[in-house]
């Protein structure tokens, strides 16, 4: 996978080069380019952005400069990127997200700051290539950059080579809709707290039964809405009694 990021703060992603996922762009899993938009500026401020139509407080990032710069990131002769916005404003970033887009072979993601991007670019630009403005939560941040480092390592993670144990993506909480249950490690009692005695029964259906139970009981204290929209089929009958 080819991934580019356009920003005014190219230095924000500079933790994409370290441990994992810099281990995965050394080995060539994924190719990752960071470009600063200021080099498609032309004054001598190199000015990004400017005051909002119809009044408002904060600044708009111009179109010109990012038309110029999504022209020349995502020009091909072939398949043009998928072309990835954050926002605030967007549709919710989920895991479900992560696993369509780990698919793609090219993800371009506009990182913007101010109040936003001037929205014609993302209208100009879905003229040739697929558009989505996502949001990665419901809060405000300053900028897209960390949004875009939240969303590359989630897309990464699942891109075959790059995890070195390829299973526990397919464990991952939210992969079979449900959270993670709790987990544990030696020693087997630490200040006077107990290893739940299943987990060292060697049963391993049991083990399976406990922590399926675990994950159902915590999806419910803490994220009834995801067992909301899980679909009947995807509850087993079990589940359904406890
Ligand atoms: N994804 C995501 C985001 C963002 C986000 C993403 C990109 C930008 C570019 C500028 N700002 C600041 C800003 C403040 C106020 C209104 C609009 N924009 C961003 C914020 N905030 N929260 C999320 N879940």
């Amino acid at each position: 996978m080819r991934i580019d990021v356009i920003t005014i703060f190219p230095e924000y992603l500079t933790p994409l080069r370290e441990a994992l996922l810099g281990k995965a762009i050394e080995r060539e899993k994924i190719s990752v380019g960071v470009h600063d938009l200021r080099e498609w500026t032309h004054d001598v401020h190199r000015a990004v952005d400017d005051s909002p139509y119809g009044g408002g407080p904060g600044m708009v990032m111009k179109p010109q400069v990012w038309g110029e710069a999504l022209d020349e990131v995502c020009a091909t002769s072939g398949e043009p990127p998928r072309l990835v916005v954050p926002t605030p404003a967007g549709q919710p970033f989920t895991q479900r997200t992560a696993v369509r887009w780990s698919h793609e072979p090219w993800l371009v993601l506009a990182c913007g700051r101010y109040e936003g991007i001037d929205q014609r670019v993302i209208e100009d630009a879905s003229r040739r290539m697929p558009v989505e403005e996502v949001s990665i939560g419901d809060y405000v941040l300053v900028g897209g950059e960390v949004a875009a480092l939240t969303m590359i390592e989630s897309v990464a993670r699942l891109l075959p080579g790059v995890l070195g144990n390829p299973a526990s993506a397919e464990q991952d909480s939210f992969s079979d809709g449900l959270l993670e249950g709790p987990c544990y490690t030696r020693p087997e009692v630490w200040r006077d707290l107990s290893v739940p005695p299943v987990l060292r029964s060697g049963d391993h259906a049991a083990i399976a039964r406990w922590r399926r139970d675990q994950s159902l009981e915590r999806t419910y204290e803490r994220r009834h809405d995801l067992l909301d929209s899980m679909s009947e089929e995807s509850l087993t009958a079990r589940d359904r009694g406890r």
